[in-house]
């Protein structure tokens, strides 16, 4: 018997997360089908740039077939070329580091893939192998941490709105990964010993670079300190980001003590990598940030300002912080201590405890007084 008729579409990537998702609603009793993206064209880049969708799609249909659910399969490249990978080069050619997989949940996942698995295949719900937890309360609903904190994604999720969110289930969200696995093993998923993904949504980290060159205009330039002294030569300002400390392959300069180089900044005029000693340098250094582009999954009223965590990249700790109003659809966000390589372009995420408030990009970093 399905659970109260209630139709499910699980977002299907041929990943352990995902199949295991679909089993565990398979088991509650819903009725269940997959649904597999495409969301790349292999002819948009060299074959061995990306990783295979097709050995993807087949793991999809391979663990479908094994669980006994319908697999659609869907190709929404074009939106993604025209909405996710045009921002994400935009962004990278103005000098600033986006997050790909942000930009994909919010345009795509949750936007497209959701729109379509409701209006189109007419499901209640859909659900996808995120490790984040979905909470209800007086009709609200609310987006927290995954319990797993080494898997937590809700950083990539805060986009997600209230309508959208009533609608999804992340039934791994309470499992730890070594957890997920386990099942996995047990019901013999065929995909049970594949490696997680890693990187942008379809490309290895490994490619990266050479995926940009693809794409980007880029030529080399000079390496100078923050006093001007030109002290190596860069190989194009979209590899480099605001933090990086290896790979500049300037150590040991004559004149200059041992203490590691880091990018302090990014001079797009002149094509020059500005770099400074040492991880807290007063040129990396931050007492906070601009935030714009914002969104709040529940009602938050910014013009009171408010204490909460921010999260300035994935993986990141959480920094204590102050919200303050600053101008229109803008924040500033003041760190309760210096922080060192706030990047602009990356989001920012704002937490109380595990429940995820939501989010915005970095606009510019408010450098520490001298
Ligand atoms: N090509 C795809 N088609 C359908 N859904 C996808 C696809 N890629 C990712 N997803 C959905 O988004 C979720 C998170 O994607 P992410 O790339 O972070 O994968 P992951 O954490 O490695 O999960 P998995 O083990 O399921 O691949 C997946 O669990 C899946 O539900």
């Amino acid at each position: 018997m399905y659970k109260l008729n209630k139709k499910v579409i699980v977002a299907m990537s041929g990943g352990v997360d995902s199949s295991v998702t679909a089993w565990i609603l398979k088991k509650k009793g819903y009725h269940v089908e997959g649904l597999f993206m495409k969301n790349w064209e292999e002819h948009n880049s060299d074959s061995d740039m990306h990783c295979s969708s097709k050995k993807d799609l087949s793991d999809a249909q391979g663990v479908c077939n094994q669980l006994n659910i319908f697999l659609h399969k869907v190709n929404f490249s074009f939106e993604y070329w025209e909405n996710v990978f045009q921002k994400f080069l935009f962004e990278y050619k103005m000098g600033r580091t986006p997050n790909p997989d942000v930009l994909c949940n919010k345009e795509i996942k949750f936007k497209i893939f959701f729109e379509y698995s409701i209006q189109d295949l007419q499901a209640h719900y859909i659900a996808t192998g995120h490790y984040v937890q979905k909470r209800i309360f007086k009709n609200k609903y609310f987006l927290l941490r995954g319990l797993d904190a080494t898997k937590d994604q809700s950083y990539f999720l805060y986009t997600i709105n209230q309508k959208v969110l009533k609608q999804c289930l992340f039934p791994i969200g309470h499992l730890t990964k070594c957890e997920v696995r386990k099942i996995a093993r047990r019901i013999n998923l065929i995909v049970a010993k594949k490696k997680d993904s890693t990187g942008i949504c379809f490309i290895s980290p490994q490619n990266i670079k050479k995926f940009l060159n693809h794409y980007l205009p880029h030529k080399s330039g000079n390496i100078i300190t923050t006093l001007g002294q030109k002290i190596g030569q860069h190989y194009g300002l979209i590899h480099y980001t605001i933090g990086q400390r290896r790979g500049l392959g300037i150590g040991g300069i004559k004149g200059f003590n041992n203490i590691p180089w880091y990018v302090v900044s990014k001079d797009i005029t002149n094509n020059s990598l500005i770099v400074s000693q040492g991880m807290n340098n007063f040129y990396l250094m931050s007492i906070g940030l601009i935030a714009n582009e914002l969104h709040w999954i529940n009602d938050i009223n910014i013009q009171n300002s408010f204490f909460c965590t921010a999260k300035i990249r994935y993986r990141h700790i959480d920094i204590p912080c102050k919200i303050v109003m600053h101008k229109k659809k803008q924040i500033k966000v003041l760190f309760e201590r210096p922080e060192s390589s706030v990047a602009p372009g990356q989001s920012v995420v704002f937490y109380l405890s595990d429940l995820c408030l939501g989010g915005g990009i970095i606009k510019k970093r408010l450098p520490v007084l001298k």
